[in-house]
């Protein structure tokens, strides 16, 4: 008999995180692509390797689509990068050891307010979901930065750079289990946290995407992330069009009536032909939801050296100092 689950297969993309930085759109515009096909759950998430790896490959395979030669199966789930696992990177590495890697990075000081407001949303009762609706978010990087600044000075010893020091790694990925609600300090941490992945994939499988840049140039990294993975592109630029009210991109494709100019659209019309992201997307970025600029500034501070570091890793100026 014809089995369909004979045709799955393992995926060819894997989106590693960073959560709060773009990925839910980075995911969703690449599946308008015809060779790119994702898992129906969760948005495209398995956390297959965060909660089931033992399972095997038999497991992670049923969760894609049936894929034929061409077609590209892809998931993305963002707590892969900074997972308490350290060895979550050997581990993928060995199951699918030719998947080509999607990280995209963001203002780690953005990601942090984007991931306050996302817990006290959408996990109140997870402990950063606790602590958010118990802090301020000013509260919190009174309380938290100084922490982590104890934690991080304790742990560093004597090392000159930061990123190769595995014993803060490992302590910084333990914290998710023992202090849960630092995280949303510590995932901006890059440049500790890259070092598993720079271990296990060379830079022909690892594309570095810059969120920032995703927010402003989405159809422009779009179009740079299709050639990265080496298919035809077939998503272009001209595809995404600012939404009138909010600001973000949204996708529309571009047909024959827009290019000879024959019809021009009111914005009530663009508003119904835009397919955007979910509401819950957009509510920091475009000052939805706002923090004080000192708390802003304190956590800045916070970062600046690490993501220097990460700077001088990548090879890559990012605009976040
Ligand atoms: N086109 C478009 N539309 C709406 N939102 C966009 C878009 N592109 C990027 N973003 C930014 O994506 C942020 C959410 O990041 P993630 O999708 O990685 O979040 S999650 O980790 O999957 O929960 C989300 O963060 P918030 O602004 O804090 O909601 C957005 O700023």
């Amino acid at each position: 008999m014809f089995c369909l689950s004979q045709l799955k297969h393992l995926p060819k993309v894997i989106g590693i995180g960073v959560k709060k930085c773009g990925t839910g759109g980075l995911i969703t515009f690449l599946a308008k692509h015809p060779l790119i096909r994702i898992p129906k759950i969760h948005s495209g998430e398995t956390f297959f390797f965060t909660e089931k790896p033992k399972t095997g490959p038999y497991t992670y395979r049923s969760y894609f689509p049936p894929t034929n030669k061409m077609e590209l199966g892809m998931e993305k789930t963002p707590i892969y990068f900074d997972s308490s696992n350290i060895n979550l990177a050997s581990t993928m590495k060995k199951m699918v050891p030719k998947a080509k890697i999607l990280l995209m990075v963001c203002d780690p000081t953005m990601r942090s307010f984007s991931d306050y407001i996302h817990e006290g949303d959408q996990h109140p009762d997870s402990p950063a979901g606790i602590v958010t609706k118990q802090n301020t978010f000013e509260e919190f990087i009174d309380k938290y930065v100084p922490k982590m600044q104890l934690l991080l000075q304790q742990s560093h010893d004597n090392h000159t750079s930061y990123g190769d020091d595995y014993k803060t790694q490992i302590m910084l990925r333990g914290l998710r289990k023992t202090i849960p609600e630092a995280t949303l300090i510590t995932t901006g941490l890059y440049i500790y946290h890259i070092q598993t992945w720079k271990t296990f994939y060379d830079k022909s499988n690892f594309l570095i995407v810059d969120g920032e840049e995703f927010i402003k140039n989405t159809g422009a990294v779009i179009e740079q992330i299709q050639e990265f993975l080496g298919i035809p592109k077939l998503v272009w630029k001209e595809d995404f069009v600012k939404h009138p009210d909010t600001g973000f991109y949204c996708y529309r494709k571009l047909t024959e009536k827009h290019l000879n100019g024959s019809h021009v659209e009111t914005d009530d019309e663009l508003r119904t032909s835009l397919k955007c992201l979910q509401k819950n997307k957009g509510r920091t970025r475009n000052g939805v939801k706002h923090a004080s600029p000192e708390a802003l500034e304190k956590l800045s501070q916070f970062y600046k050296p690490y993501n220097k570091a990460f700077y001088q890793e990548t090879g890559k100026t990012y605009n976040w100092l």
